[in-house]
């Protein structure tokens, strides 16, 4: 499968944050240290954290869906290499919570009005459920939102943590975490789908992957807008076919992944209209 997309465009010149590094692309702000790949972490040359880092920046959104009418969340896709390969953290949500109790998400949540974009919401979020300081995430870039069953407009955050990072989950949110490895989301020992539609009417297919963790010896199950990330995630980087049916064009998989968006959204957006 090839990358449809160019790299995105030229350097944006010397980068003004306290740092020496090449201002070198979407996940990094200008102006401050947030998502430099120099400030953030102790300058990870892993070859597996390179090659991750140019296939996502060509998938990168930035704000290209912020205008759209609908309220927003954000989830931080934290990854870190393991044993040389990339691993995704992921948490159990609190039986005590009232949306979702007990299954597997990405750390996140709602949009606060003191958050200026979705990768503050992801960043605040990781923070406060399991301890993640954000001057230790290097910010990558933001991937093709989902819609939630709330109809919240989910954006993905992908970010870079180290290895060593040590979690602190918030127990009114947040009963544990995990790690998979990301390879674990095209080639699953464990899968089934079903198709499932949406209040909106719109039919998709759900994944569901069940995860044998040795570290917890137990069995942990990802599905629904989770399983769609991690998916999507270990496309864009992996860039080979999975082992199983996915609603996309692989030869073409940016634009199909905003197709299959648009779609989503167009749903929803005609049901509120006829229920005018
Ligand atoms: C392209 C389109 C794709 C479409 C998808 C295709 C796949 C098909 C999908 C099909 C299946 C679709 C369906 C499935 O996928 S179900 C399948 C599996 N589940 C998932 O995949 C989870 C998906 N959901 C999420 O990731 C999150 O819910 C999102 C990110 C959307 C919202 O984030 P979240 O929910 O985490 O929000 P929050 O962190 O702001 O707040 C959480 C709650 O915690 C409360 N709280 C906060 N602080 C504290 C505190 N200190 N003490 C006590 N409580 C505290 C706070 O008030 C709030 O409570 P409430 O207000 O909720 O009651
Ligand atoms: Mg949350």
């Amino acid at each position: 499968m090839g990358a449809e997309r160019e790299e995105p465009g030229p350097a944006r010149g010397a980068c003004p944050c306290p740092c020496p590094c090449p201002c070198p692309g979407p996940g990094h702000e200008r102006g401050t240290a947030r998502g430099c790949p120099s400030s953030a972490l102790p300058a990870p040359r892993h070859g597996a954290m390179e090659r991750a880092r140019h296939r996502l920046r060509q998938f990168d959104i930035g704000d290209r869906f912020s205008g759209l009418p609908l309220p927003r969340a954000a989830v931080l896709l934290p990854l870190m290499v393991r044993a040389g390969r990339l691993h995704l953290l992921l948490t159990v949500r609190s039986l005590q919570l009232r949306r979702s109790p007990g299954e597997v998400c990405f750390p996140g949540g709602k949009r606060e009005d003191s958050d200026r974009d979705d990768i503050d919401t992801a960043l605040r979020e990781a923070k406060e459920e399991v301890g993640l300081q954000p001057e230790k995430v290097e910010v990558i870039c933001r991937l093709m939102p989902g819609i939630d069953k709330m109809n919240n407009l989910v954006t993905p955050v992908v970010g870079f943590i180290e290895e060593t990072f040590q979690v602190t989950p918030n127990p009114d949110e947040v009963s544990e975490v995990f790690v998979v490895p990301l390879e674990y989301f095209v080639k699953p020992l464990d899968y089934k789908t079903f198709s499932y539609k949406t209040s909106s009417g719109y039919s998709t297919r759900v994944h569901c992957f069940t995860y044998h963790d040795q570290e917890h010896r137990k069995s942990f199950k990802i599905w629904g807008l989770t399983a769609h990330f991690a998916v999507f995630l270990a496309l864009v980087i992996f860039g080979e076919r999975p082992t199983f049916e996915v609603d996309y064009d692989l030869d073409n998989l940016f634009s199909s992944s905003e197709n299959y968006f648009t779609n989503l959204y167009a749903s929803i957006h005609e049901r509120k209209k006829s229920n005018l």
